[in-house]
């Protein structure tokens, strides 16, 4: 047998996200059935401090021979890294990748990509130029969970995908939770929002049912609406329209409803009851059950009287924590892992195979995403300031 590949990862920035993304990135990949690669955390930094990132490498558990940094120049200058974790905030993505790419480093970048679909092709030309990974990390996408609703689609069991119904929404009480507006939830200097935050995970779902595992492959036609949230402008609700042209002998015109706020919750209380992404075709539906971005159970209803519920609890062993997001989140039970590691280890085998993008959502249509969100904030008014929209 040949021994497992360890991949060696450099991660860039340390606030929450980074911090549940870690602790799921050095799990035993053996718990989850994974045997043919390891991962190893061999830096990190800060732009704040270096000891930020030394307190950081603690509270992960790292390897103690791993690297604090005081700069994210020099984790990317550190030939010992693999491939870097960006886990800052949407408006420096592009610029932090960039910085990353151009040193030569294979990347997975927090979602959203980038700001604006200009800044995501210049991404992408600079990983196919320098021969690099360039991976956006909508952890979603890589759970079994989500193999099975694509194995739903393609089994043709629904008919053709007509309608795609999706929401993923958290009332965060901006007023109270965000009062000053620097969060990156609502500033909009850090590109914060409902949509580039939430919506993206409603717009996967849709993407995956009507563009990867669909039929049509014509890009869609978008219509929006948009609600900002007063005190900063940043948008706290969108609803988006997308069409996807399609043959009537193919089925006809798809519609993808993808919806976002953070003044409405898909699930209050969290109890699970309704699902948050309805997957219609003519012969029945697959459902999908809240939160949107990390959902543990479906149910395929069809016409026939068919119905099958499964569960799909994260493998473990997990710390049982409170989800570190800054506003709170939803809570992983103790002995099961958060979820992160599904695309951690999809990004490792693009590393060890040569690949350069994703199996799961490749550069077309990270970029397609990144054009669809453009064009609802183009409709809904929604401006970012010109030093983050800028492409070099
Ligand atoms: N996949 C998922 O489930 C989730 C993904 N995310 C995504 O992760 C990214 C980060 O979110 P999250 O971890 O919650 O954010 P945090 O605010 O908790 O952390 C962001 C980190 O980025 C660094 N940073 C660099 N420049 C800035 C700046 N100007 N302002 C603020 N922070 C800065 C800081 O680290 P340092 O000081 O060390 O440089 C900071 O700690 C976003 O893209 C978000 O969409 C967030 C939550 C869940
Ligand atoms: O990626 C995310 O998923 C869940 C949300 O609560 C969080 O704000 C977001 O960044």
């Amino acid at each position: 047998m040949t021994e497992p590949r360890t991949i060696r990862w450099g991660i860039l920035a340390t606030g929450g996200i980074a911090l549940t993304s870690t602790r799921d990135l050095l799990t035993d990949p053996t718990t989850r059935g994974v045997t043919n690669l390891r991962h190893t955390v061999v830096a990190a930094a800060s732009s704040s401090s270096q000891s930020k990132a030394e307190s950081f490498l603690r509270t992960v558990n790292a390897p103690p021979s791993a690297k604090p940094y005081g700069s994210y120049a020099d984790l990317i200058a550190d030939p010992s890294v693999d491939i870097v974790y960006i886990a800052t905030p949407h408006s420096h993505h592009y610029t932090n990748a960039l910085l990353a790419l151009r040193g030569g480093k294979h990347v997975l970048c927090e979602k959203a990509l980038t700001v604006n679909a200009a800044q995501a092709r210049h991404l992408v030309e600079t990983a196919r130029e320098r021969g690099v990974l360039l991976m956006e990390a909508v952890w979603t996408r890589y759970f079994p969970l989500t193999a099975y609703v694509r194995e739903v689609i393609q089994s043709g069991r629904l008919g053709p995908v007509t309608r795609v119904l999706a929401d993923c929404s958290v009332a965060t009480e901006p007023h109270t939770s965000f009062p000053d507006g620097a969060h990156r939830m609502v500033n909009p200097a850090l590109a914060g929002g409902a949509l580039l935050d939430m919506g993206i995970y409603s717009l996967t779902w849709v993407f995956t049912a009507l563009w990867r595992a669909g039929t049509g492959q014509t890009p869609p036609r978008v219509v929006s609406a948009m609600a900002h949230y007063g005190p900063t402008g940043a948008d706290e609700m969108c609803t988006v329209v997308v069409v996807f042209p399609r043959a009537q002998d193919a089925g006809g015109d798809a519609h993808g409803i993808a919806t976002t706020s953070m003044r409405v919750d898909t699930d209050p209380g969290g109890r699970g009851s309704a699902p948050s992404v309805r997957i219609q075709g003519p012969k029945g539906e697959v459902q999908v059950f809240p939160p949107t971005y990390r959902p543990t159970k479906t149910r395929v209803v069809l016409l026939d009287g068919t119905v099958e519920e499964k569960d799909w609890a994260q493998p473990g062993p997990g710390i049982g924590s409170k989800w570190f997001n800054g506003f709170g989140g939803p809570t992983n039970a103790e002995g099961e892992g958060h979820g992160m590691f599904w695309e951690a280890d999809e990004a490792a085998r693009c590393v060890i195979e040569g690949r350069k993008e994703g199996a799961l959502e490749g550069w077309d249509e990270s970029v397609l995403i990144m054009e669809v969100m453009d064009e609802v904030r183009k409709q809904g008014g929604l401006v970012y300031p010109e030093e983050i929209e800028r492409v070099e």
